[in-house]
């Protein structure tokens, strides 16, 4: 597939939020200013796609890209594609200062993944601690930044991440956001094929967090509207809130959503360059601090824009057993935050 091609892709994916007038603007290299992508992870089985989507994005005017081991080839190899960004990469821990120095957005897909058998929590153990050691230095190289959190368990690696950037004195809400965009995508996916609508023109949000329960994908407010019956929804939002083990299951030791996810995040990034850009109505879901539940974090619609988080948006109205999933995601859920908050409190 030619680069153009799939950058096309990614534009595609966001059209329902932009303009097209404003896309042919946004996505002329000449008339974006720069702006610079920093990646920690960016060997791994998520960083390598993720890279080169990055890399195809018109927006980045320099990638960085970031990992404890087998940055030099990845960088290598991605720095020769002809497209705008200039691509360096970093691969010990002395260069991550330098990786992050500049960065408008920071994706962090390091840590380990599930295998199965395995809970996202089951990661915490090493994810933790990377994740914790990444926000220390974006704290002191880069706090301005905007963070994209991929590494699981997602609904522990933001609040520790807000622990960090609190404790550093630079913790600004707008600039945290987990990454479920993958749940978006998958919802939509599934959505389209049993709905038997194009793809392209489905939106469904998906709310709460980024592990098992706590993903809860609304498909009550699905468009275009399908007249599917409780039973398939329910199937739905099961394959929706077990997709990720889908994957892992299917892979068979060999690792968890990596592809699906490096195009996720793509487009996740993609949405919060858009957003810093001065673009108007750009609209993603994401784990981000919130008060739309009693809970300190929550996923849902958030309004993306020249300071990161704009506005977080309301859940809109729930059927009777989304109400009931809501409800029974909690728990979790808070006990998943508390955790991260535990975490950097106690080390
Ligand atoms: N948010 C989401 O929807 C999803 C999250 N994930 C999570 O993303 C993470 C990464 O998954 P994969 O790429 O498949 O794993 P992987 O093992 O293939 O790659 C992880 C990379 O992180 C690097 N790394 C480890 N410690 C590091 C450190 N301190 N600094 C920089 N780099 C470091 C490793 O060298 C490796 O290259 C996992 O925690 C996984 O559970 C995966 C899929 C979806
Ligand atoms: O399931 C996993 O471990 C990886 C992940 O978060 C996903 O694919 O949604």
């Amino acid at each position: 597939m030619k680069a153009a091609s799939l950058t096309s892709l990614l534009r595609r994916s966001n059209a329902a939020s932009t303009s097209p007038c404003f896309l042919r603007r946004a996505f002329s290299s000449e008339a974006a200013p720069e702006r610079k992508v920093a990646i920690l992870g960016a060997a791994g089985g998520i960083g390598q796609p993720l890279s080169l989507l990055m890399k195809l994005n018109p927006l980045v005017s320099r990638l960085a890209l970031y990992d404890i081991a087998g940055t030099p080839g990845v960088a290598a190899d991605v720095s020769h594609i002809n497209t705008r960004s200039e691509v360096k990469g970093y691969a010990a821990e002395e260069q991550l200062g330098e990786a992050l120095e500049g960065s408008d957005v920071v994706i962090i897909p390091a840590g380990v993944p599930r295998k199965p058998g395995m809970t996202r929590d089951d990661l915490f153990k090493i994810n933790a601690g990377i994740v914790k050691s990444l926000c220390e230095a974006i704290a002191k190289y880069c706090p301005n930044a905007l963070v994209n959190m991929i590494s699981n368990p997602v609904n522990s690696t933001v609040p520790i991440a807000a622990e960090v950037f609190k404790s550093k004195g630079v913790y600004d809400e707008r600039k945290l956001f987990g990454v479920t965009t993958l749940d978006v995508v998958r919802a939509k996916t599934f959505y389209a094929g049993k709905a038997k609508v194009n793809v392209a023109d489905v939106n469904v949000p998906v709310i709460g967090g980024h592990a098992g329960i706590t993903i809860l994908p609304l498909f009550s407010q699905a468009t275009p509207k399908a007249n599917l019956s409780d039973e398939d929804i329910k199937a739905l939002t099961k394959r929706t809130q077990d997709g990720g083990t889908e994957v892992v299951e299917a892979k068979a030791g060999k690792g968890s959503a990596t592809l699906s996810m490096a195009y996720a995040g793509a487009v996740f990034a993609d949405a919060c360059l858009k957003g810093l850009n001065g673009a108007p109505d750009v609209v993603e879901c994401s784990f981000v601090q919130s008060t739309v539940t009693e809970l300190p974090f929550f996923a849902s619609k958030v309004r993306l824009g020249k300071n990161g988080l704009e506005e977080v948006l309301g859940l809109g109205s729930l059927s009777d057993n989304e109400k009931q999933g809501l409800e029974a995601l909690k728990p979790e859920l808070k006990s998943s935050i508390e955790k991260g908050v535990a975490f950097v409190r106690s080390s």
